[in-house]
């Protein structure tokens, strides 16, 4: 895992790093600006002239020790200061006076000659203290950047593009777009989240000499950054002296006419997730249709007809007897008394349980129901069902997904997946997990049942939450990166999911 920290978690890292090992603040900003004229000198062409453009703060400075490391190896550099010198930090300063000991003085920005194919521009202006929109002289750099850029510039951003917020991945209506983010000490949101991950370009993280020990000392809510390592070894290796019993039965209530393929997909995904056995409860009219998808699917028929609710009680509590997992939701038949069901279901039983698509809205309607749960509650909304969750728009969603998921966890002691480009995994009381897998390809119907699919798979051979399900999310990811390269992200379709899957474990020689 790597941390990934906030603006302020950065300066108790940097005041950790002072305090522990006697770090001066100004051998911090010495390895980040060599580290950025490093990341500038890789992408630029021959003979390409560098244009260092700095910020009032220490991201300026980071720049401005940039330019002195790229003079010493002898490349063209032009610098410019944006804004009032009079306001540089301390240790800005400093490297001002050093660059200009080098023979270097900042110019004008106007001044500055213009930069097309072969060049590379520094882009120092802001780090994680931009606090408002940018104006005024910063506004024409970040757009004279843009311009360079789409004249075959190359742009290499200190620590987080100039404009763009670190805490939210939001950026404001002038951002710079960089091909290249030099990410120092530690990655952070605007780095992983979108939209800023998209912004950033290739994020390299370098060390400058925190110390891995001081993220350790940083305070409020832990956000990490899964790892394919991290997953790998959180499925064990099988055992030969193993049958499907050691695997776990998983119980999926899914599917109605017309959504019958719903519960096959999960079914499946879950036997491709290497359960032992899988049944799927359902109506009686639509259960043939499901089992008919594939011959390892066994069923169970719910008596009665329409919505599930109440009357539906005692059948799923008695299909639950020996089961390891529970998969609530996807195509259910959805009624007034669906949220009850579920609510009482789940203070009945102590399995652990998932509940996806139509669980979701069922329970929307009162929340509180979770709080009966006996054993572990995983939620998989997308942002349009964590929306009616929460009871705002889509969009307040994903402006705030890190908090609403965090929120949601820890306010219904449940551990919560929140579906979209970098999902979200949050266990109440702290911890965030980033999921790096996955592409657009993926949006499209039925890619969300198989996740629950491998969800279910997971917590039935044992695995706990939060870990089942930060590995389930990284390896239903990847196992869409993998299509993609086979089907495009136009050919993607969620049931390819259930092939790459296979190809997952086998990288993971599982
Ligand atoms: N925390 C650490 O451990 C290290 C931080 N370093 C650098 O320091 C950066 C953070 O430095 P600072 O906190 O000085 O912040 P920045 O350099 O990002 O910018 C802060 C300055 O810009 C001003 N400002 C903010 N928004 C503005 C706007 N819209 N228009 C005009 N002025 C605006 C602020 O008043 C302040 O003077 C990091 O991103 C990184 O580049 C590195 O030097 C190495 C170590
Ligand atoms: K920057």
């Amino acid at each position: 895992m790597q941390r990934v920290l906030t603006a302020v978690q950065m300066r108790e890292a940097e005041a950790a790093a002072q305090e522990r090992h006697g770090m001066p603040s100004g051998l911090l900003m010495e390895n980040a600006g060599r580290a950025l004229a490093d990341a500038a000198r890789s992408i630029a062409g021959p003979g390409g002239r560098f244009t260092v453009l700095c910020g009032p703060g220490n991201n300026g400075g980071d720049g401005l020790v940039a330019a002195r490391f790229l003079l010493e190896g002898g490349a063209r550099v032009v610098v410019s200061l944006v804004g009032d010198p009079a306001k540089l930090t301390a240790e800005s300063k400093r490297n001002l006076q050093a660059l200009e000991g080098f023979g270097e003085s900042p110019r004008a920005f106007e001044a500055l000659p213009e930069s097309g194919a072969g060049d590379v521009i520094v882009d120092a202006l802001f780090g994680t203290g931009l606090r408002r929109a940018p104006e005024g002289a910063f506004a024409d750099a970040i757009g004279t950047v843009a311009r360079w850029r789409r004249a075959g510039a190359k742009v290499v951003a200190a620590d987080v593009p100039s404009g763009l917020q670190s805490d939210t991945a939001e950026p404001f209506a002038l951002c710079v777009e960089a091909d290249v983010t030099v990410a120092f000490g530690f990655l952070k949101p605007a780095h992983e989240l979108e939209p800023g991950a998209s912004l950033c370009g290739d994020v390299r993280r370098v060390d400058i000499g925190l110390g891995g020990e001081s993220a350790r000392a940083v305070s409020g809510a832990e956000l990490l950054r899964v790892e394919e390592q991290d997953a790998r070894d959180v499925i064990p290796a099988r055992r030969a002296d193993t049958h499907k019993g050691t695997y776990g039965h998983v119980l999926v209530v899914a599917g109605s006419p017309g959504k019958t393929g719903a519960a096959a997909m999960v079914a499946l995904s879950a036997l491709r997730s290497g359960v032992g056995l899988v049944t799927v409860a359902t109506r009686a009219e639509a259960l043939p249709w499901v089992m008919a998808h594939s011959p390892e699917i066994m069923g169970i028929a719910l008596p009665g007809e329409g919505p599930l609710g109440k009357g539906d009680l005692e059948a799923l509590k008695s299909a639950l007897e020996g089961k390891d997992a529970l998969v609530m939701g996807p195509g259910i038949p959805r009624g007034p008394e669906t949220g009850a069901l579920i609510g009482d279901l789940l203070a009945a039983v102590d399995v652990p349980a998932v509940l996806d698509a139509d669980a979701l809205n069922a329970v929307a309607e009162d929340l509180t129901v979770l709080r009966r749960a006996k054993g572990p509650v995983l939620l998989t909304p997308h942002p349009g069902e964590m929306a009616r969750l929460w009871g705002r728009t889509t969009k307040d969603v994903q402006q705030h997904r890190v908090g609403v998921a965090l929120n949601m966890a820890t306010s219904l002691n449940v551990t919560v997946v929140l579906k979209g480009s970098r999902t979200l995994i949050a266990e109440p009381g702290g911890r965030v997990f980033i999921n790096p897998t996955g592409n657009a390809g993926m949006a499209t119907g039925g890619t969300g049942d198989v996740l629950s699919g491998v969800c279910g798979a997971l917590l039935a051979q044992g695995i706990k939450l939060p870990k089942a399900a930060w590995t389930a999310v990284y390896a239903h990811g990847l196992a869409g990166d993998l299509a993609a390269k086979r089907r495009g992200l136009m050919g993607l379709i969620a049931t390819d999911l259930l092939e790459d899957l296979g190809a997952v474990w086998v990288r993971w020689g599982r």
